[in-house]
């Protein structure tokens, strides 16, 4: 058995990034940023006022002084002529404030009659006045790789970018097997059980900004098996999930071998989720082997599938990130295996969940962290540090 990071220099030297497409701006939440893209202008364009009040030529605001309107400028509609001392213009928050003017004073510390106003006692000393190019410059970088976020796509806008270079969503290919198996909805068997690792993966795949789709289930067979891997030539990266372990009925590598898939390693020493597997097809896709256990394939997919997708979508070869808390009650030694053990993390305190068995999605979906304890790792006592992934 290989361990945990040795597993994911395998994949990662599996999985490359995929190539780019333009798409619209509206439609480039979420996805990769996949070249460095250029802002096309300044921003603001001008000077602009940030007040609606008064914008005026003066050094020092005086108490009880007198200014001249003369004009107005309003956003979308600057003012034309020249601003001198003792003038000044009605201005509205946005407009550009002419080149004259040194301050705008807001409209609360002024008193107006007709076209004279008079600035109050107590006058707020703010210039009120965002320099042109204050936020971004003409030709300034927007660096990728990064995943695109309802902020980024504000300020693509504002620089003019309407068409967005991403990385293409990696297209994944989802096989549960098994006999014992039937759809959400369906009416199972006495000895039968719905398929729901799939529909947890996908979830999680569209999450990171993967085109995830579900194959039709392969039963315990070599035909179904092999007609379910005949459906995947589209896909960047085939997920199979069950039929990974020992068993009589346990065909996927099998087959999978037969296929043409080049095995790159099967079984890492972790719990849950130690019989994966994984290989190149002869599409030329990815296959990752999941194991069935319903927490074991999800486990597998924070810990490996994510880093792997992340790597395809051009966001670099990096494990799932651990973040550290403090332990609430005490832990049992770990075993030889790295194990991740379902927990709840609040108030930067973590605790572990009794029953780790393999099977138990209501203790997952309890679950905020896995806690990581790494192979053989001693007894740990309250309050000390331990690792985590957040789930
Ligand atoms: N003699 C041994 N037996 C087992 C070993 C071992 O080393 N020696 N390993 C155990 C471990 S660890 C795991 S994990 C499982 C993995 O088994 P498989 O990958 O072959 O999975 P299956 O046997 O097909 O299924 C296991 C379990 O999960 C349920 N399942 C399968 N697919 C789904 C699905 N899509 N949605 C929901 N549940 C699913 C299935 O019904 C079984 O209950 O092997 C141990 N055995
Ligand atoms: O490794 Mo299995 O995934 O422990 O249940």
């Amino acid at each position: 058995m290989i361990s945990v990071s040795e597993a994911l220099e395998h994949l990662f030297s599996l999985a490359s990034p995929l190539n780019t497409e333009i798409v619209p701006l509206a439609q480039a939440n979420g996805r990769v940023l996949a070249k460095s893209v250029t802002a096309r202008r300044d921003q603001p364009p001008f000077a602009g006022s940030a007040m609606d009040g008064y914008a005026m030529v003066a050094e020092e605001v005086v108490p009880g002084a007198h200014f001249q309107v003369i004009g107005e400028a309003a956003a979308g509609h600057g003012f034309d002529g020249q601003l001198a001392a003792g003038q000044c213009i009605r201005i509205f928050t946005g407009a550009p404030v002419p080149s004259t003017a040194t301050r705008v004073v807001i409209q609360e510390d002024v008193t107006r009659d007709g076209d004279c106003i008079t600035l109050g006692d107590s006058i707020d000393k703010g210039f009120h006045i965002r320099p042109a190019g204050a936020d971004f410059t003409d030709g300034q970088i927007f660096s990728a790789p990064r995943l695109l976020r309802p902020s980024d796509i504000a300020l693509l806008a504002a620089m003019n970018i309407d068409e967005v270079p991403v990385t293409r969503r990696p297209v994944v290919a989802i096989m549960s097997t098994g006999d014992e198996l039937v759809m959400p909805g369906e009416s199972p068997g006495p000895d039968q059980i719905i398929a729901s690792n799939s529909f947890g993966l996908q979830a999680m795949l569209r999450d990171l900004g993967a085109e995830a789709r579900l194959l039709p289930i392969a039963r315990d067979t070599r035909d179904s098996l092999e007609t379910a891997f005949s459906l995947t030539d589209d896909a960047d990266l085939v997920l199979t999930i069950g039929g990974a372990s020992v068993g009589d009925h346990d065909l996927v590598g099998d087959v999978a071998a037969d296929l043409g898939m080049e095995r790159s390693f099967y079984k890492i020493a972790m719990r849950p989720g130690k019989p994966l597997m994984a290989g190149r097809l002869a599409s030329g896709a990815m296959m990752m082997g999941l194991p069935g256990n319903s927490v074991s394939a999800m486990v597998c997919g924070h810990v490996f599938v994510t880093p792997v997708i992340r790597a395809m979508l051009g966001l670099g070869d990096a494990p799932a990130q651990e973040h550290t808390a403090t332990l609430a009650a005490p832990a049992g030694a770990n075993g030889p295996r790295q194990h991740y053990m379902r927990a709840r993390v609040e108030n930067g305190e973590i605790t572990i969940f009794c029953d780790q068995d393999s099977s138990l999605l209501t203790v997952l979906s309890d679950s905020n962290a896995l806690a990581v304890r790494p192979p053989s790792d001693g007894a740990r006592d309250v309050g000390d540090t331990l690792s985590y992934l957040p789930i």
